[in-house]
């Protein structure tokens, strides 16, 4: 196997992808189960033309570009799935043979800076005040802003290793999908270990795990249950959750015959955060439904974006200052029979050669805290830190060294 295979492996599964049979665009909205039904007609779900990969931008005006893979497998255990795909499963334990992950040192542009970022919050969470006194009709509620690392190393990177490094976590499901090629034409991937499941789809079942409501782990055990336990009872991170499971469910329920979800949210967490979750499951009227037509109404939901969607998503363009390209997007598969699974695309990566860009975002909402929205960033940033061994760059704090000119370094 010599081009990186499409990966999504968690617990119970490895499903792996490999080989290009061709590309499939889709425009998003009101054509696409048409256009879904179209490109499976003729195929079975348990033969590789009847599935396709791949992930989805973060951008709704954006087509959905996947791929139909020559090779698909679902296999038990990782070792199966590289070794069905004709390749060896590369492990934690190559880091004692292959020696350090990056020769070398990193350099890292934080865009925007953590300052600059912190400031964004500010403002988002001025125009929900600003709202609420003026009593608005359509109030802007919550808005996720993020922010972005780009790292350059003095090696190319190992998306082999980086992978198995990141499987260490078994909460979290690790994938991996070729992008399109860099303006510069450059091999791009998109690599990461995320928590979220947006949408799955099995037979009659479609399930959504959202999570909104974040704190960072802490190394002592009585101080991380207590983090839990104020996440927990946080009224701010509450309302973040709540405006997710809400637009889950208002988008779901028309395809449901029933809808179960728990009133409250449950501690779900990883190696490195505590988040809020909520188990969304119903069962559908037609069980024909494609999970890509149900991705398609669901994203981009508040645990990305905000409420209401179009102001979030304006002011979003208007803070961030950049663009997002496949970061809280989706990654996942569709089969013939409508069944899929989609994660969110979060605690991710763009690796291209030796550069990788880091996102992390954060809910934001009346009461936030700037300076803390930015810890709850960095906090993020360390699952991907962690196993491209860059930590360093969050302790970096206030090192010009590589900032744009006049700023702090602070990430
Ligand atoms: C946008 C991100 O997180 C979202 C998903 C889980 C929890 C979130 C939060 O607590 O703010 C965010 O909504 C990210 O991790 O980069």
């Amino acid at each position: 196997m010599t081009a990186l295979p499409f990966l999504l492996s968690s617990g119970p599964e490895t499903f792996m992808a490999s080989g290009v049979v061709e590309r499939v665009r889709f425009a998003r909205g009101a054509g696409l189960p048409a256009a879904v039904a179209a490109c499976f007609a003729g195929t079975q779900a348990e033969d590789p033309h009847g599935v396709l990969v791949g992930a989805i931008p973060f951008d709704r005006a954006r087509t959905l570009e996947l791929l139909r893979p020559e090779r698909v497998t679902r296999s038990a255990t990782w070792e199966a799935a590289w070794a069905a795909h004709g390749g060896s499963a590369p492990q934690s334990s190559d880091d004692a043979q292959h020696g350090a992950f990056v020769p070398g040192v990193w350099h890292v542009v934080p865009q925007p800076t953590r300052a600059q970022y912190e400031a964004a919050v500010a403002r988002a969470t001025a125009h929900m005040v600003d709202d609420a006194e003026a009593a608005a009709a359509d109030p802007l509620r919550k808005v996720v802003l993020s922010r972005s690392l780009q790292l350059n190393s003095t090696a190319p990177i190992d998306i082999r290793r980086l992978l198995a490094r990141l499987r260490l976590d078994p909460s979290v499901t690790t994938f991996a999908t070729p992008l399109p090629a860099t303006p510069d034409g450059a091999a791009r991937s998109l690599v990461g270990a995320t928590p979220e499941l947006l949408v799955a789809k099995s037979g009659r079942t479609v399930s959504s795990h959202p999570l909104a409501g974040s704190t960072r782990r802490r190394l002592v055990a009585a101080d991380d249950r207590a983090a839990a336990e104020a996440l927990l009872r946080s009224d701010k991170d509450q309302r973040e959750h709540a405006a997710v499971v809400e637009a889950i469910a208002d988008v779901l329920s028309p395809y449901c015959s029933s809808l179960d979800f728990a009133r409250s949210p449950a501690l779900v967490s990883t190696a490195t955060m505590w988040h809020l979750g909520t188990r969304i499951t119903g069962q559908l009227r037609d069980d024909a439904v494609s999970s890509l037509e149900l991705l398609d109404v669901v994203h981009p939901t508040p645990a990305v974006c905000g409420v209401p969607q179009p102001r979030a998503q304006s002011l979003i363009t208007e803070l961030e200052g950049f663009d997002r390209d496949y970061f809280t997007g989706a990654v996942g598969w569709c089969d013939a029979r409508g069944d899929g699974r989609w994660m969110v695309t979060i605690r991710c990566a763009e690796i291209a050669g030796t550069r990788a860009r880091l996102y992390a975002g954060a809910g934001i909402v009346i009461g936030s805290d700037p300076a803390g929205e930015g810890a709850e960033t960095s906090a993020k940033f360390e699952t991907m830190l962690r196993a491209l061994s860059a930590q360093e760059v969050l302790a970096r704090a206030h090192r010009p060294v590589a900032a744009p000119a006049g700023e702090p370094q602070h990430a």
